[in-house]
Formats: C-alpha cells, structure tokens, sequence
C-alpha cells in the first residue's frame, strides 16, 4: 500500500504517518499497489469469501476487517484492533414512515457501534496501524490527537485507551459545542481534553498545527486511515443487500466530508473488483446552516464551480456544523471518479432546513428508530430528494443514522419543552412534542419514597388510586369481567 496524493499524484511509503503531501499540501489516500490481484477472483467467489466469512470465530475477522483485503491487506490480524465495531443493522421503516418518504427505504443504525457513532469504523483502521506500528518497533509512545464536534473525539479516546500506555490521546472540543454526552465519552476514556474557544473548524487548525511541528498522530478523517476503515459502510451495505446495488440509493450526511468520501471510494472498490455491478446513487445532506459542498455543487458546470469556506452557523445536526470540510479536495475527486464508471451522475447534493431535520429526527424516533438528529438530517434529505426529481418511487433507499438518538437528546428535550434558541430557526411542532406526566392522586394521604416504602392498606391505597388516575388519563375502559 502506499499514500497517493490527490493534488500532485505523488505517492509516499505508509512506514511513516502522514497526513498531507509533504510535496504539495494536498490531502491524501491510500491505495492498493496490487488492487488488481483483487481481479483474480470472480465477484461471485468473493461474495461466497465474504458471505463464509461471517461464521468465523477469528475475533480480527469480526468487526470492520470481515473486509481486510480492502481495508488494509498490510495489517496482520494480530494488530488488528477489534472492539465490537462495524456490522450494524439495517431496519427497514415502517409502513407510516414509507408512505412519508413516498418510496421503501432502510436505517442503518451506526449509532450501535462501540462509542455509539460510525467513527469507530475510521478508528478500529487508524488504530490497527497505529498498532501495527507499534508492534513492529517503528514507532513508540505515541500521542493521538483530534479535533471533534463530539463523535470523533469519543472513538478515538475509545480506541486509544485500548492501546494505552503505548499510545495516549488529546481531544480538542470547541467550547460548549459538544453535548453532555459526547463531552463524558472522551473523559471517560482517560483522553487528555481540551475546550477551545470558537467552532470546530478553529479546532481542526489547532490540530492541523500542531501535527505540523509535534511528533503526534493526527486522528481526524485527514488521516487516510480513517477514511479506509469507514469505507466498511459501503461494504456492508452490499453484503445485507445480498449485493444487489440496482436502483438503490445510499443517503449521507456530510460535516467534515471523510464519511461521503468513504462511502463513495468503498462501492466504487466493490464495483471495480465485480462483487457489485451497478453502483448505488448516492445522495449528500447537509443543512442550510453549514452547506458547503451543497453550495459548491449548485454551479452545473464543473469548470466554474470555486470552493468557498464558509462560517457555520448553529444546527441541530451538531456533527456536521463544519463550513470547511478538509475531505473537500477527495470528495471531488471521488464524485468525478464515481460518476464517470458509472457513465452517468449517480452522486448528488441536497440542502434541508433545520426545523426538517428535527421534525424528521423525531418522526422516526415516533416509528420505531433511534435515529440521531443526522439520522433526521438523512431522512429529511431522502424527502427532499424524492420532491427535487432525483430519488424516485421504485428506488429503495438506505439512510444513515451516523450516531446513536441518546447523544442529541439534549435537543429533543429542548424542542419538547419549548426551548430551541432561536438561532436554530425551528418552531416546536405541539403534535410531536412529549413530557412526562407526575401523577400522584390528590386524595393519597401517604406515598412510598426511596428507603421509605409503603405496606399494608397504605400501599394497596397508594396502588390503587395511582392505576385509576393513569386510566382516566388515558381513558382507559374497563376490562370485561
Ligand atoms: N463530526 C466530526 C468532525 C470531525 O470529523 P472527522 O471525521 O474529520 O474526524 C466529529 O465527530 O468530531
């Protein structure tokens, strides 16, 4: 394997950790100097590989490495990291949710991934060199850093702490842009965590800088490691679709740009080794407060089109309230790539508002899902993409939920209770709105209280008037005797 880079085209050996082009700047990603013995199978042996391979019991051959010879054939199964990642589900939406959406369509649930977000698939690979690095005595001590608006930060303190102490871990969080939830996740892991004044955007250039001039390990999607491990995405996808890839599409949403990247590079390498045959549509989301790449791709002619940074302003959609993606420069390389073998544009771009994605996170949570508010992002992005013409009834979609509901559920609990900021631009729909109801009878002299139960009369009483009280609530009626 060697890094390529995308500006200059000029490759590097992967004994050392890079990030950038030392040549030209330009991002980089890694390619398989002898992806065509790939070739050497039929796509119809490799499925029989990969499909026999789900019964093994090989710990390494579990998560994200089911896939190893196109994630990383270097890396041996014994430095492979392995902490239950990869393989999440996809649950197919409800007949109410279908009929909302006007065409049949799935979840895939990353949030039931270890640290509960799909970077763990970026990590589980990052780490696993890193490891390997280690464990071959090329590189010792290492300190891995990151810039996070939350899910990042947790997945690489998450697979950090596995290695400790050869390897410790810095995160850098802008200030008061992480949930609860996200802030506990790094902290618990042991990671060394700093709050930083401003967006995420003024944390990636922290951590840019301090790549540059100190011996640490960049952790974010620059590092092309990342972007080989969340290419699993795209294989599993496939695999659950018994690898029929006609007339589906695949709907993201993009903050940082490395998950779009990733599950673009993934088909196409499925595609190129005949394991697919038709590459799937894919359909970018982001929100009209931090659209960037939307905006770069609203030019129709490819020569005019000029990428603008821009400042992103406060979304529900947390994670990706980044106006200036560092994975830009592989994401045009990649759509050009994919529309090209596909001989046709397969990939394209919506925008959404925030009140539709958190109306969206919230009707899905209502049908049985446990979608985060980019899972609301994709849902709301499927709609709107049916409503512009570029997803139509037969297709069948496959919509990514990127982190797990309970992380986000600070914005729930301020929707329900009236609270949305109004930098947010989003109204509270009274109809999906939900509170919890203190119900205690006012005729009950006595209730049980922690260390303080009740017994006897007082708590057939206190049992008693509490069901009755619920029934009437809920106009319950009576059971025939
Ligand atoms: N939303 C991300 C932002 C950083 O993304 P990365 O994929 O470049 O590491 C996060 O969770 O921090």
């Amino acid at each position: 394997m060697s890094y390529h880079c995308l500006g200059c085209s000029e490759t590097f050996g992967i004994e050392q950790l890079l990030y950038t082009c030392p040549a030209c700047g330009e991002v980089l990603l890694l390619q398989d100097l002898e992806k065509n013995r790939l070739k050497g199978l039929s796509g119809e042996t490799w499925r029989d590989i990969l499909d026999y391979r789900r019964m093994l019991k090989i710990p390494a051959l579990k998560g994200i490495y089911r896939f190893h010879e196109f994630i990383g054939p270097v890396i041996p199964l014994d430095a492979i990291v392995y902490l239950g990642e990869g393989h999440t589900p996809i649950v197919e939406a409800n007949a109410t949710l279908q009929e909302a959406a006007g065409m049949r369509f799935f979840y895939k649930n990353d949030g039931q991934n270890p640290s509960a977000s799909f970077k763990d698939r970026g990590m589980a690979s990052a780490l696993s060199y890193i490891h390997y690095l280690v464990k071959s005595g090329r590189v010792e001590n290492i300190l891995a850093v990151c810039a996070s608006t939350g899910d990042t930060s947790a997945a690489a303190a998450l697979y950090a702490s596995y290695l400790q102490p050869s390897v410790k871990s810095a995160v850098l969080l802008p200030h008061g842009k992480v949930t609860p939830q996200q802030l506990s996740q790094p902290l618990g892991s042991g990671a060394s965590v700093f709050e930083i004044p401003g967006l995420f955007d003024d944390c990636m250039k922290v951590v840019e800088a301090l790549s540059e001039k100190y011996n640490v390990a960049l952790l974010n999607s620059k590092n092309a490691w990342r972007i080989l491990g969340q290419e699993s995405y795209s294989y599993e996808v496939a695999q659950d679709l018994e690898y029929e890839m006609k007339n589906k599409v695949v709907v993201v949403p993009i903050g940082n740009a490395g998950n779009i990247t990733a599950v673009m590079a993934g088909f196409l390498k499925f595609f190129e080794a005949g394991i697919i045959t038709d590459l799937p549509k894919i359909v970018g989301v982001q929100s009209e407060h931090a659209n960037p790449v939307y905006s770069y791709y609203l030019e129709p002619d490819a020569k005019k089109r000029r990428f603008e940074p821009m400042t992103a302003k406060p979304s529900v959609a947390q994670a990706a309230m980044i106006g200036n993606p560092v994975s830009m420069p592989r994401v045009i390389s990649l759509v050009n790539q994919y529309n090209q073998r596909a001989g046709k544009q397969m990939v394209f771009f919506t925008c959404v508002t925030e009140q539709e994605i958190m109306d969206c996170q919230l009707v899905a949570n209502r049908n049985g899902h446990i979608a985060c508010t980019h899972g609301g992002e994709t849902l709301a992005g499927l709609i709107r993409a049916r409503k512009e013409g570029l997803v139509h009834s037969d297709e069948t979609a496959i919509i990514d939920s990127t982190a797990h509901a309970l992380k986000f559920s600070g914005f729930q609990e301020m929707y329900f209770e009236d609270r949305m900021p109004a930098e947010y631009g989003i109204t509270p729909k009274k109809e999906l709105q939900n509170a919890p109801v203190f119900m205690r009878p006012e005729g009950l002299k006595e209730v049980p209280a922690p260390g303080a139960p009740l017994s006897g009369e007082a708590f057939r009483e206190f049992v008693r008037q509490t069901a009755d009280a619920i029934a009437e609530k809920l106009t319950l009626s009576l059971r025939e005797k």
